[in-house]
């Protein structure tokens, strides 16, 4: 929580002002029992009209700015605490978009979810408490206590026996329940990791007949949640009437007593009114505070939640400096397209004029796990790429294609050896720049919710119309957008389920195509398409891409038969690197691919 104190710096007169106006509320009505025993005392005693009539206007007074008071302290509350929940969930936001996917791999999506919402929610409200009742509630017990001491010594005694009491049965609850709230909150966490598994998985659950599974699984939590649930329930269920039972027992006493003392003429019936009034303020206000201490616990537990986000840093470093443009204090958060295409620019001619390098991509003896364990998922891999050349990968399934080409990307650091792109270690680019150059279709087709051709242009922020159509031409995908009622301006859906997995995959290609990056990765990005239009999209890939260098990782060796340079991986290490042909004859783990899928 302390970590989190600096989201409240912006709002610190809102913080002072908020318990200001609490403050003076909680001293309004503390006035209140003590006008009541003087309207009974003086004015109802003595039959005095007048008297009872101007006490009365008082008393509405001190109630109407009162709840003035309180209504301000409530607008401060809400500004600062929603202030704080939205500074909060923004910077969280941005901070997790800094992370690399190992750190996402870490934390997982949906504690993330829970985190940026539920997490923050809790922090929230612990600062609108903070502001409303934190002095509130403390001032309304001392001060009301100060006033029964002021009435009367002797039967303020009673209090004295009375809170003890009422402070023991909240402690005792408290202690019983505190710790139930954070199961409680840790059993609503698993209850939505199962239910988000369920909902996104819920295609798959049907076709593999497991709903009675999943079912029982989402019951299971469930009870684990309402178990946990019902106990603090029927702890606090408890409470409720023992703290009722103690109140009506003071009351009880005051009244008792307080009619000795009065028979006696020691003190007046309206002070007894005003001493239960304070009895009752005070035991009220002990409620509140007991309420404040299993707030404030859970917002703690949400607190550390939270920093432990804002705290980690990504393991991929960004080199600000590296960026190729004159002004080097830009932020390249903000580089705009024109800085980055002068970059290019430079970059081509020194191309051009043979200076800069002579692969674009290079792996040299690289080895990487996603533990950072010595037990590496991919080791040796050493190859280099020339520009404008086709790249097939090809191996079993988990045998690394897919890191390989995360490295590209620097989505994850190597451990061992060097990734160079354009003859510069991955490592040493900015991240703006290096991932400006390439276009990546990942092996799980993912769509935002827009239109179609807002979605192409996720790929460049400024394609045109005709750049747009000329992307879906390549991707095979423009036939069967222009078939849809609304063409490019259809509206995709829940991250694309309203169009097939085949449409949506070229939907991805057309998306990294039309930013014309200078390398092309397609991440099994083949798998959902028949063999005809898989076909048709690597003859156009080949005739309009001449210039672009292109990875294409697949399963199905007819895929990439045709490629420059084919790599085989098995099992983490590269098992042969060559053309169709040349591994057809020296690579034994090739061929039985190309067996397995009765073509050599
Ligand atoms: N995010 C991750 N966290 C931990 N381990 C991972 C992660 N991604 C992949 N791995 C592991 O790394 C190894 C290589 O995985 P990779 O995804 O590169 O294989 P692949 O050849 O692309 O497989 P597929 O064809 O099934 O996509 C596997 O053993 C896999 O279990």
């Amino acid at each position: 929580m302390r970590k989190l104190s600096r989201f409240l710096k912006p709002y610190t007169k809102l913080l002072v002002i908020g318990p200001m106006f609490k403050l003076f509320e909680a001293i309004l009505e503390l006035l209140l029992p003590y006008f009541m025993s003087k309207v009974i005392d003086i004015g109802v005693a003595r039959g005095d009209e007048k008297y009872i009539i101007t006490m009365g206007g008082i008393m509405l007074l001190t109630a109407i700015v009162g709840i003035c008071c309180a209504l301000a302290c409530q607008y401060s509350a809400s500004l600062v605490s929603q202030g704080v929940g939205t500074d909060i969930r923004n910077e969280m936001f941005k901070h997790i978009g800094t992370f690399s996917n190992a750190e996402m791999d870490h934390f997982g999506t949906s504690s993330l979810i829970n985190r940026i919402t539920g997490d923050v929610n809790q922090v929230q409200l612990a600062v609108a408490m903070l502001i409303r009742l934190v002095i509130r509630a403390p001032f309304l017990c001392i001060g009301g206590l100060a006033m029964a001491f002021i009435i009367d010594i002797k039967l303020s005694i009673i209090m004295l026996v009375v809170l003890p009491l009422f402070v023991l049965i909240l402690i005792l609850t408290m202690k019983k329940t505190v710790p139930l709230y954070k199961a409680v909150q840790k059993s609503i966490d698993r209850i939505g990791l199962v239910l988000r598994e369920n909902l996104s998985g819920v295609r798959v659950i049907r076709a593999f007949a497991r709903t009675d599974y999943e079912k029982e699984r989402f019951a299971n939590r469930n009870k684990e949640y309402s178990d946990h649930a019902m106990k603090v329930g029927r702890i606090s269920a408890l409470l409720n009437p023992l703290t009722n039972l103690v109140l009506n027992f003071a009351i009880a006493a005051i009244i008792w007593f307080g009619g000795i003392r009065v028979n006696k003429g020691s003190m007046t019936t309206g002070e007894v009114i005003a001493l239960i009034g304070y009895v009752t303020q005070i035991l009220a206000a002990l409620i509140v505070i007991s309420n404040l201490v299993v707030i404030f616990t859970k917002a703690f537990a949400s607190a550390a939640r939270v920093s432990e986000v804002l705290d980690t840093q990504s393991t991929i470093t960004d080199n600000v400096e590296s960026f190729n443009i004159s002004d080097k204090n830009m932020n390249p958060a903000k580089v705009n397209q024109s800085d980055y295409n002068e970059s290019r620019q430079n970059d081509l001619l020194n191309t051009d004029m043979g200076m800069n390098y002579d692969y674009i991509v290079e792996f040299k003896d690289v080895a990487m796990s996603y533990d950072k364990s010595d037990n590496y998922d991919i080791e040796n891999i050493s190859f280099k790429v020339k520009r404008g050349d086709t790249i097939g990968i090809i191996g079993g399934t988990g045998s690394g294609k897919s890191t390989i080409v995360n490295l590209i990307l620097r989505l994850y650091d190597v451990q061992k050896g060097s990734v160079l792109v354009e003859n510069k270690d991955v490592r040493e680019y900015n991240l703006h720049e290096l991932r400006g150059k390439i276009g990546l279709v990942p092996q799980k087709s993912v769509l935002f919710t827009g239109t179609i051709a807002e979605n192409i242009r996720w790929g460049k922020e400024d394609a045109t119309m005709e750049e747009i159509k000329r992307a879906a031409d390549i991707a095979q995908a423009s036939e069967f957008i222009e078939r849809m009622p609304e063409g490019y301006n259809s509206k995709i859906y829940r991250g694309g389920t309203n169009v097939s997995g085949g449409q949506r995959q070229r939907l991805t290609i057309a998306r990294a195509m039309v930013r014309r990056p200078d390398i092309l990765i397609l991440d099994d990005s083949f798998n959902a398409l028949d063999y005809l239009t898989d076909a048709n999209l690597r003859k156009a890939l080949k005739l309009q891409t001449n210039a672009m260098t292109t990875f294409i990782v697949t399963q199905r060796a007819s895929t990439i038969k045709s490629a420059d340079q084919i790599i085989v991986l098995n099992d983490g290490e590269i098992a042969g690197i060559g053309t169709h042909e040349e591994l057809l004859d020296t690579c034994e783990v090739y061929l039985e691919i190309c067996q397995s899928q009765e073509m050599n």
